[in-house]
């Protein structure tokens, strides 16, 4: 599989009042509003130029060691001029992802213009950057980044070496040739903040020139250098380097028309390096001790936007020579540090500026700046295996390479859909911030990518050419604007803006006094203005501050009002989220939650059952043993029922039922059987529940009988008094029967009498006895002495038995 990655047609165009993702930013750059500004924005804005941000490429040569160590393995194939192809060497990450499916195993890129291992410096600057230098001599902005893997050749692509010069040597050299002879010998007009020209008065120059003095004395103590091989951190291969062996056609440049015979040129060059997020400057001397820690500075903001370095040291240089002097101080202060620091110069972003001011009949007319950056190695930590500060150093490089990734990324997104602007993180790297204003309009940017062949950094040279297929795509929008809206102001002594014509500019005044430097007691420092001016000055600058303060204010309180809004919304969203998400995690863990009550109660349920079984088999009893046990109860019953009727008759409160098992003689002696007898003990209880209800009842049973007893009783009394009175009644009788009884024997006699009467008369009478009849017959016969004897027996009788009843009852 193969893929092509690219935007292929370079085109350059025209379009009218076109602008980029940084517009508004990019009004306030200086060059729009210059102080000697004649020309007005309408007229100077209205053309701009849109042109594919140029790439080139270029592949460096092998080197014998690596030759020998067999890194040429086929991985780089030069298709076109314009096209190449990567070919993923066996072991690379790349090829064990194809392998597994993930990406290619070929991959093809195409650049503006691609150079081989075999093309010479000079060619390569042909080819590439020497039409933005013809721009820079013209009064454009240009900024040249090389771009690669460590020891790709980037270093060598810029610095060169002796023999064979790189870009920047063939720039100075083209820019000296240019403006040969027409150079302003004099160094009182010096670069200041972003775009500004600085008038230095006579004191100002006697330190500049020392201090330049100063700066080249440091490489007359030094032996010239060899040119060294691979360590470029102490000897770079251009420290010595000589312009002598560049040759360069100027004779395009020499055409410039009659303005620019009138102008003369002032060069000024700054070199300085970006390490671990921190700026610091090469053509310092106090960098060369040893002693002395280096300074870092600060990336400040002027009062158009644009950001410079603050306190960075500018170097008036003459010719070639002197600025080729520059760079091999700034190299020795660049290994200085790295050896102090134990670093390799790849580890920083080295960054030559040449800054080219223009002047025209006593005016300062241009400057134009022209920076050529040395990014460090884009090699990543994780691959290096850095670690402690190799590893903040790594990040440090990564980041801001991923920076300047994402900025280039965001550039080309923003073009392609103006509806879905993002932000640049220009602000995110100390890098990219400074030069955010080389791809918002104000120059033109151009990427050199440096790629060796190695097999052994195939994935990281992807890796580059991907970023730099990205960085390919971004369009550069330039105005096109007219020289004279493009002039610095020039600044007095203290950085105030110089009179002109003995007027001042309010406007240039008001452009010049950001709000910052107003409150900034140090450089206010009004005193070179007449002292009328400079009280109305004050005035209308108190009244401006005051409403610029207003302005702020209520921007202030809006911006945080909308701040407050978003924020509360993002809470109160948030809160909804977290709400509901509370809720989700509530029920599903009320949902395991059961889910587990469910497992451990049938856990429950088995273990209990197991247990059951257990105990089931251990309280086995044999049917024969259970008779027993049966036979036994009773016995314990009976045993109980007779207790308990002891119990009773000796008339005891009830027994407890612990006590019961405790006397129970049996229960406290088998304890072995403890078990037995409590279910023995329990029929026991049981037995005595019963009984006790028996005894309840039979105590009703007692009371009611007690009850029937006292009315048998009453009822006795009743009838002994009945007797009572059946006795008197009987003894009554007996007396009328004592009294008929003597009657009977009166009678009895009298009957014997008449007897013996009636005898005689019989006997008187004829001799026979006559029939009995009549009442005196019969009564005699009921009178006879046996039945009246057998009579009383029955009176006396009853009345012995009614006697002792009476003496019972009483
Ligand atoms: N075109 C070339 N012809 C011959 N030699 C080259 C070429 N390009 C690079 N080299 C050599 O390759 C080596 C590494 O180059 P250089 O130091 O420029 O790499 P670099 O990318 O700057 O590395 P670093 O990022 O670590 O600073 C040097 O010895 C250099 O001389």
């Amino acid at each position: 599989m193969t893929t092509v990655i690219d935007v292929t047609n370079e085109d350059t165009v025209l379009v009218a009042m076109e602008s980029t993702a940084c517009e508004p930013h990019h009004a306030a750059l200086p060059e729009l509003s210059g102080v000697s500004s004649i020309t007005s924005q309408s007229e100077t804005a209205e053309i701009s130029e849109k042109q594919q941000l140029r790439v080139y490429l270029k592949v460096r040569p092998f080197s014998e060691e690596e030759l020998k160590s067999n890194e040429d393995q086929g991985c780089v194939v030069l298709e076109d001029s314009e096209t190449i192809a990567l070919h993923a060497p066996k072991g690379s990450a790349t090829m064990k992802s194809s392998e597994k499916g993930i990406g290619q195993q070929v991959y093809k890129f195409s650049f503006t213009q691609i150079f081989g291992p075999t093309c010479t410096q000079a060619e390569f600057f042909e080819g590439t950057i020497s039409s933005q230098v013809h721009d820079f001599i013209h009064g454009k902005n240009a900024l040249v980044f090389s771009y690669g893997v460590t020891n790709a050749g980037k270093t060598y692509t810029v610095q060169g070496s002796q023999k064979e010069p790189g870009i920047l040597p063939r720039a100075l050299e083209v820019v000296f040739k240019h403006i040969a002879g027409r150079q302003y010998e004099h160094m009182d007009l010096k670069p200041y903040l972003s775009s500004d020209v600085q008038k230095l008065d006579f004191e100002q120059l006697k330190v500049e020139k020392n201090a330049k003095a100063a700066l080249f004395s440091l490489l007359k103590e030094e032996p010239e250098p060899t040119k060294s091989s691979r360590n470029r951190s102490s000897t770079s291969s251009v420290s010595s380097l000589s312009f002598s062996s560049v040759s360069y056609d100027h004779t395009a440049d020499s055409v410039d028309g009659m303005v620019e015979g009138q102008c003369l040129y002032s060069v000024w060059v700054a070199f300085y390096e970006i390490y671990n997020e921190h700026v610091y400057d090469l053509l310092q001397l106090a960098h060369t001790s040893k002693t002395k820690r280096r300074l870092a500075l600060r990336v400040c903001d002027d009062s158009t936007g644009s950001s410079y370095i603050r306190d960075l040291r500018w170097v008036n240089v003459q010719n070639a020579e002197e600025a080729s002097k520059v760079l091999r101080v700034g190299n020795k202060n660049r290994s200085a540090a790295a050896t102090k620091m134990n670093q390799s110069s790849s580890r920083s972003h080295s960054i030559f500026t040449i800054k080219l001011i223009r002047m025209e009949g006593g005016d300062v007319q241009g400057l134009s700046d022209l920076s050529l950056c040395d990014l460090a190695g884009s090699e990543r930590c994780n691959k290096t295996k850095t670690f402690g500060e190799r590893l903040k150093e790594a990040g440090n490089i990564n980041n801001s390479l991923l920076i300047l990734g994402k900025c280039i990324a965001a550039l080309r997104n923003n073009q392609g859909c103006r509806m879905k602007m993002s932000c640049i993180p220009f602000r995110e790297s100390k890098l990219t911030r400074l030069f955010q204003g080389m791809f918002c309009g104000r120059g033109r940017a151009s990427m050199i990518v440096n790629i060796n062949q190695c097999a052994s950094t195939y994935d990281e040279t992807l890796h580059v050419m991907k970023f730099s297929a990205v960085a390919r795509q971004v369009l550069q929008v330039i105005p096109q604007r007219s020289l004279e809206s493009l002039a610095p102001r020039l600044v007095g002594l203290d950085g105030k803006p110089l009179l002109k014509n003995g007027v001042i500019d309010d406007q240039a005044v008001d452009d010049y006094l950001s709000e910052e430097e107003l409150l900034d007691g140090d450089e206010a420092d009004m005193s070179i203005l007449p002292q009328e001016e400079l009280v109305s000055l004050v005035e209308s600058l108190r009244v401006k501050l005051l409403a610029e303060r207003r302005k702020n204010l209520l921007q202030e309180i809006q911006i945080r009002k909308e701040m407050g809004d978003a924020m509360l919304q993002q809470i109160m969203e948030s809160e909804e989220l977290h709400s509901r998400q509370m809720v989700d995690l509530k029920e599903s863990y009320e949902e395991k939650m059961d889910s587990t009550f469910d497992m451990y109660k049938e856990a429950l349920k088995e273990h209990a059952y197991q247990c059951a079984l257990e105990r089931l088999e251990e309280d086995y009893i044999p049917i024969e043993e259970y008779n027993e046990e049966q036979e036994r109860v009773k016995e314990l019953e009976k045993l109980v029922r007779e207790l308990e009727q002891n119990y009773q008759r000796c008339g005891l409160p009830p027994l407890m039922q612990d006590n019961s098992m405790q006397t129970n003689p049996v229960s406290a002696t088998e304890s072995e059987r403890f078990k037995m007898l409590y279910k023995e003990k329990c029929v026991v209880e049981k037995l005595c529940v019963e009984k006790q209800e028996l005894i309840v009842s039979f105590e009703q049973r007692i009371s009611e009988l007690n009850e029937t007893l006292q009315e048998a009783g009453e009822s006795y009394m009743e009838k002994l008094a009945e007797v009572q009175n059946l006795q008197n009644r009987l003894s009554n009788q007996e007396q009328k029967i004592e009294c008929l009884e003597s009657d009977v024997v009166a009678k009895e006699k009298e009957i014997n009498c008449l007897r013996r009467e009636i005898a005689k008369l019989a006997n008187d009478s004829v001799g026979q006895p006559r029939p009995r009849c009549g009442l005196l017959v019969n009564i005699k016969e009921s009178m006879t002495p046996q039945s009246t004897g057998s009579l009383c027996r029955t009176i006396k009788k009853s009345v012995r038995a009614t006697t002792s009843l009476r003496k019972k009852a009483s």
